[in-house]
This record gives C-alpha cells, structure tokens and sequence, in this order.
C-alpha cells in the first residue's frame, strides 16, 4: 500500500493546516494511506490532542505516530523557535527509524515536512525519498524566507542596526523592523538556525505553500520565476490553499463538555454582523495594563465585542508545556468592566472554537494578531480584520494585509509596543461602521470567493495540487 508521511511541528498553528494537506491529498488518492509524526511539545503551543483525537476518530486513514521524547540542551536565545530547531535537530534519529518501520508494510512515496524540520531533508535523502516542504504561512512571507540568504550575503549588519526598507522580490518594501525577530540579531542561535533552514528550503523536492494564486498574486509569480532565489534553482512552488481546519472540527476547546459553547449561544442572541471578535492565537497574551488598556478602548468604542483572554506572559507560564491556568478576569480587567459591558460584550477565558465563531454571521469585524491560519479563517469567512501583530511573522503579515491586500486595518503601536485605549477605539469603530470598513469588507469578500474559485474544479489550487500529486507518483 502507498504512504505518505507527514512531519509537523506540534504547534496547532502549524498542525491544523498540513492535517488538512493530509486530507486533501486523500480526496484525490483515497487508496493511499497518510501517517503524521508527531513530536513531543517543547512548550505549550495550544492544545492539539483534542483535535488529533477527533481527526483520528473521523479519517481511518490518517494515523498518528508519536515519537518519543528528546531531552532539549539548554539555549540562552530568548526566541522559543530555538526550541523547535533543537526539538527537529534531535528528532532526526527518531524519523530515520519511524520512516523505515512505516516502509516495512508501506511503499512510501515522500516526506512532508513543516519548514520547520529543514534538519529532516538529510534523513529523507539518505532513504531516497523526495522531502517536500510545506509553507504554513503566505507566499510573501515564503518570498521572504527564501530571500533571506541574499539579504545575509549583501550586509555584514544585523538587520537590527539597519533600519531600513528591504526589497524583497514580489513584496511591498518591508521596514527591516518588521522581520520575524529571530532575523534581526546575527548572532543569535535562533539566526543561525533559521538561515540553515531556508537555505535548506530551495534544496527540497518543493515546496508547498497555504495560499492561493488570486491572494497573492505578485508574491507568487516572483517567487515561481525564480526571483527569490538569485544563485541557484528555485524548487517548484505548489499553492494549494486555502486549508483551514472545518467548521465543526475541536480545535482544543477548554470547554469540551458543552455542546454548544457559550460564545456561540451568545452570538446567536447578537443582531448580525455587529460584533468585533478579539483573538490572539495560540500563544498571543499581553500584560495586564495591556489587558485594561484594551477593555478601557472596548467600553468607549460603543461596540459590541467577544473577546479571547489568556493569561499574561510569565517567566512561570510562557514556555510551560502544561496548560495554563484560566485567567481571573476580575484580577486582569478594570473594575466593573465585565458588568458595564454585559448587555454588548463578553470576554472568554483563554480558548473560543475561533472558525465557528468568524462563520457566525453575527460577527461583522476580526482584530487578530496575524497569525497567517487567523487570515485565511477570516478571508474564508468573509471578515474584514484589524491587524495586532504579536509574534513570529506577524508584523510582516500586518504589513502585507494592510498595503498588498488591503483587507485589514493597522493597529498601530508606540515605539515600545503599547496600544493605547483611544487607537483600539478609533480601530473598532473604524473596521464597523466607517467608509474605509466598507472597502476593506468587499475587498475580503472578494478574496472569499477567490478562496472558493480556487478549491473548486480547474481552480489553481485544485490545479496545482494535482502537479504535486504527479511529481512524486
Ligand atoms: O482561541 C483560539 C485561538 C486560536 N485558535 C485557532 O488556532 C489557530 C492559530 O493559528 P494562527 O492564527 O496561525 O496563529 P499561531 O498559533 O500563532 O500560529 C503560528 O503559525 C502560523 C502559521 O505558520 C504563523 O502565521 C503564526 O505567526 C505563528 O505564530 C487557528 O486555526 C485558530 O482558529 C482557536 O481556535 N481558538
């Protein structure tokens, strides 16, 4: 029987979307089997057993393996990829031997891995297999990534001291600032790393990317041509997107037992389109000040609001591989906020089923911290964003949302990252009710059914997954 594999990295963000790869290969070859390797978390990157459960549960021919766990060495870089790197590097024995057990019942066709798992191209050459990688983020980030050894070639300099605007094939300019952090110190682990990894990248068999030709089109004709990739061939680009995790999928709610969660109840009580829905991903949390300055903006915008509420970072919590526990809203918002706001608002404790929530139609607006499987969900849904980037390539996304897209609104900081009560006022009101919402809600609409056209038969995704299937077939 032919197999493939999939290698994530055991973060949800990264993991919903090449399940559905995984799913989507089935559609089109359901005599294959597919089998995911999943590695131990290194830190809590939300909960994913009760989505691997349910997807285990709903497609016999997805089976999970789990590999065993590696002792991480210790790491002085403050960016938790460098755990993810490490996590992938050691894992490389582990993949070795669960590649060869697969193969002894199974003619396995190719490896598919999180771009994350670059370490793993070597273990899918030394078997003679075709490694893919598969791009959880957009093309113009993809275009970035794979830029970035020729932005290392052409300065000795930390993008950190440059301050400038870098010119990225297929992309807007982007302020040298706005890189994922991990770029912007030379001489930290995390760097070093992360140049590896995409330089690995255009070594692959291909790489597939979650996003769609009528999204991104000059992002990914610029990186198709070869433009990202000056000294050397440019693997084939497969944009297969978009894939989000399904409306009814449990994608790690803290509230397992309800049958119908109580934001959904509670939006059905909401008149349509009229609330602006807060969430941060799986591992966005601000300070407490933060948290007030927020609820201080959300009382004065007069608008209604569902807004998801982690815990603030800690030196305890933030890179704990435990759950946290569930914030104390009283503790964390201003006193009486909960009960003023109660006719128009509610405020949910660390996790709301975020798809079901953007598809309700009692949601008109998203602020969202970029996370690129945020974006898709809100293009699919057809709601237009306010852009809070966090962490990772978010600010990079903002910047691509706000001025090649145009499909969201830009929250914008001080210089030390705060954001102010009035600018989450003007944000909210601006994104419900104001001309510029209006534009960027059709231009989204558009994108909606540019999605749509794209999944659909002899649509480009459609079209370019089958040119992946034949490659390795
Ligand atoms: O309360 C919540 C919070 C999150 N989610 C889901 O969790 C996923 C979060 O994914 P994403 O929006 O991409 O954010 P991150 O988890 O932060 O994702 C990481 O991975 C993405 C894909 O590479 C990157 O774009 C991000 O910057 C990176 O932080 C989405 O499917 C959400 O629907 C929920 O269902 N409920």
């Amino acid at each position: 029987m032919e197999a493939i594999v999939l290698y994530p990295i055991p973060a949800i963000g990264h993991l919903i979307s090449i399940v559905e790869l995984g799913k989507l290969i089935l559609t089109h070859n359901p005599s294959l089997t597919i089998h995911i390797l999943i590695a131990p978390a290194p830190y809590n990157a939300g909960s994913t057993a009760p989505y691997i459960a349910s997807v285990s549960s709903t497609t016999p021919s997805i089976t999970f393996h789990n590999l065993p766990s590696v002792t991480l060495p210790p790491t002085t870089s403050p960016h938790h990829e460098t755990l993810i790197f490490e996590l992938i590097r050691l894992n490389n024995p582990n993949i070795h031997q669960s590649l060869l057990s697969i193969s002894k019942t199974h003619n396995v066709k190719a490896l598919i891995m999180d771009f994350f798992c670059s370490y793993s191209l070597s273990v899918a050459s030394n078997l003679n297999l075709p490694g893919y990688f598969f791009f959880t983020s957009g093309a113009a980030s993809l275009n970035c990534f794979i830029y970035h050894p020729t932005i290392h070639k052409n300065t000795t300099k930390s993008l950190k001291d440059l301050n400038t605007l870098l010119i990225v094939p297929g992309v807007s300019p982007i302020p040298s600032s706005d890189m994922p952090k991990p770029f912007l110190d030379r001489s930290d682990k995390a760097y070093e790393f992360f140049l590896d990894c995409t330089i690995t990248m255009a070594k692959s068999a291909g790489i597939i990317a979650n996003t769609f030709e009528s999204l991104e089109p000059k992002a990914i004709q610029a990186v198709s041509e070869g433009l990202c990739v000056p000294d050397g061939p440019t693997p084939p680009i497969y944009c297969i997107g978009p894939l989000i995790a399904k409306n009814n999928e449990r994608n790690g709610t803290q509230n397992e037992g309800e049958a119908v969660p109580q934001c959904l109840s509670w939006l059905h009580t909401q008149p349509s389109q009229s609330v602006v829905f807060l969430c941060f991903g799986s591992l966005g949390s601000f300070s407490i000040e933060q948290l007030k300055e927020i609820a201080l903006g959300l009382e004065k915008s007069d608008q209604r609001f569902l807004w998801v509420i982690r815990n603030p970072p800690s030196e305890k919590h933030s890179l704990a591989v435990s759950a946290q526990p569930d914030p104390d809203l009283n503790f964390l918002l201003p006193q009486g906020f909960l009960d003023r706001t109660k006719e128009r608002g509610l405020v949910v404790k660390s996790w709301a089923p975020q798809v079901a929530v953007l598809n309700h139609g009692s949601v008109g607006g998203f602020v969202t911290h970029c996370g690129w499987n945020s974006v898709l969900e809100a293009v699919c849904a057809g709601v237009p964003m306010v852009a809070w980037p966090l962490y990772a390539e978010q600010r990079f996304n903002r910047v691509v949302l706000v001025e090649d897209l145009k499909i969201a609104l830009s929250m914008d900081e001080s210089e030390d990252g705060f954001v102010s009560a009035s600018e989450v006022e003007k944000r909210d009101r601006e994104l419900m009710d104001s001309e510029s919402g209006n534009s960027i809600r059709e231009r989204t609409l558009a994108m909606k059914d540019g999605a749509k056209a794209a999944l659909s038969e002899g649509g480009s995704s459609r079209v370019a997954l089958t040119k992946f299937v034949e490659s390795w077939k």
